[in-house]
């Protein structure tokens, strides 16, 4: 079974004709946006949405999804992956260097729903890294600053591109571990007050329900 399908095409039992949707980035957001496009096509909804990265612009223009800008609408729905979520609903995000742009969209949303496959679900988050964009110029200070608060930091580097990862806005992502998350609220908080720092990968807020795909079905939080 395809579990990130499977909580893909669930969220996409929400959609209702007329919404505006946010949509997410990554491999499970995929699926989800295929399952919007397949309702498009064959129930003849009629449904815009907002991009949080070049590759959800390139998937909803593969299935026909007209897409709009937070400057013309305000959101209904969105939906998106995690790299991890807890029971308290917090989430680290960003995976793909997409979280700066995935906070704008899915926070402002009218309703905010995480699809996972179960591997994403922990008893609390912290163990994927924090991803932490940053202004390249600000990389070492920002660095710096992490490690003062304990944690082990590297920059994203690319894959089949030499050099450091350069997100979607231009700038460079720091993956910082840190031992435990005592506060995930405080520390979302507490990475976006660093100088130099664009956005950070926790989501403590605004999550309305998670779409977990299970071995044993679909399970919702
Ligand atoms: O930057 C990427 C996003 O935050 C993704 O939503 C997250 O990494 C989960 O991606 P996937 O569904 O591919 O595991």
């Amino acid at each position: 079974m395809n579990l990130k399908k499977e909580a893909g095409y669930k969220a996409a039992e929400y959609v209702t004709d007329g919404d505006i949707l946010g949509l997410g980035t990554g491999s499970t957001t995929h699926y989800f946006i295929e399952a919007v496009g397949k309702r498009i096509a064959d129930e003849g909804i009629n449904v815009m949405g907002i991009p949080t990265s070049f590759q959800s612009l390139l998937l909803a223009k593969q299935w026909n999804i007209p897409v709009t800008s937070l400057e013309e609408h305000d959101i209904d729905l969105a939906v998106d992956g995690a790299d991890e979520v807890d029971k308290n609903l917090n989430l680290v995000k960003g995976g793909g260097a997409a979280h700066t742009k995935e906070k704008i969209v899915d926070y402002s949303a009218k309703q905010f729903i995480v699809i996972v496959d179960e591997s994403k679900y922990v008893e609390e988050i912290g163990n994927f890294p924090v991803p932490v964009e940053v202004i390249p110029d600000a990389s070492r200070v920002v660095i710096q600053t992490l490690e003062d608060m304990g944690a082990e930091c590297e920059i994203r580097m690319g894959e089949r591109k030499d050099g450091p990862v350069i997100t979607d806005n231009g700038n460079f992502v720091i993956d910082a571990k840190f031992e435990k998350i005592e506060s995930p609220m405080h520390l979302e908080i507490d990475l976006n007050s660093i100088p130099g720092v664009v956005e950070n990968g926790i989501f403590t807020q605004m999550v309305d329900k998670v779409i977990i795909g299970t071995s044993e079905g679909i399970k919702e939080l």
